[in-house]
């Protein structure tokens, strides 16, 4: 009798304020580099980093990234980090996923700036034992390694989507269009739920 296949997941962790298709591009690249079976998104209930500005309720951002990866039968999306209540720690979605999957293999996809603070995050050192990290290309960041554990975190290079959540915000502030940055059904959800009107960034 040959053994199970082991499943291979991939996790992209984000606040998805809203999603846009450099997360989306980055998370299909990585799946396709990696041969991973899955990718789940999990949306940030509360990020504790982005405590100094105000964040759209994490039902707003879940329900853009259900529309964003709807279309993709590989991508699903967690409401772990949301249901879970408090801030959101990485260490605590990984340990929820290891529990759903005991036997899977993790792994965490971010971009080279959230990469790069990964060591002011909760229990750091112990990341790394519950899931391998992809650091991915984006514009703008330098993607390094400033020292991870031997074997934990692969640097990979996707196509570069010069695109942020900010930056889609302070559009639709303006009034400008978020057309072709963010999938149709999220301009349609931003537009009528009358999102980031006001928002000042
Ligand atoms: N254009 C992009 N290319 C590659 N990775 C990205 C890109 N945009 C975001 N990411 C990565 O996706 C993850 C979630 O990002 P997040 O939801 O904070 O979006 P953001 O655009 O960085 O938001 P904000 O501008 O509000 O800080 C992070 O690991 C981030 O580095
Ligand atoms: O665990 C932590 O302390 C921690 C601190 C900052 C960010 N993270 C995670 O990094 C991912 C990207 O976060 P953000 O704030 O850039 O949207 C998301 O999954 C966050 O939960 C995690």
């Amino acid at each position: 009798m040959t053994a199970a296949k082991k499943q291979r997941i991939g996790v992209m962790g984000g606040t998805f304020d809203p999603i846009h298709h450099g997360h989306l591009v980055a998370a299909s690249e990585v799946a396709s580099l990696f041969h991973l079976d899955e990718v789940v998104f999990v949306p940030t209930g509360q990020p504790w980093q982005k405590d100094d500005r105000s964040v759209s309720p994490a039902e707003d951002r879940y329900l853009m990234t259900v529309i964003a990866t709807a279309s993709n039968p590989q991508f699903s999306v967690s409401r772990s980090d949301i249901d879970r209540g408090g801030k959101t720690y990485t260490i605590d979605t990984l340990r929820d996923l290891r529990a759903e999957h005991p036997t899977a293999d993790l792994f965490f996809i971010t971009g080279a700036d959230a990469l790069a603070q990964i060591f002011s995050w909760r229990d750091a050192e112990e990341l790394f034992s519950l899931a391998h990290f992809i650091g991915v290309t984006r514009p703008g960041h330098t993607l390094s390694d400033p020292g991870f554990p031997e074997g934990g975190v692969s640097l990979v290079e996707v196509p570069a989507l010069a695109i942020s959540s900010t930056g889609c915000r302070q559009r639709v502030a303006k009034g400008d269009p978020v057309w072709y940055l963010v999938p149709d059904g999220v301009v349609r959800y931003i537009d009528k739920r009358a999102l980031y009107r006001d928002t000042a960034g």
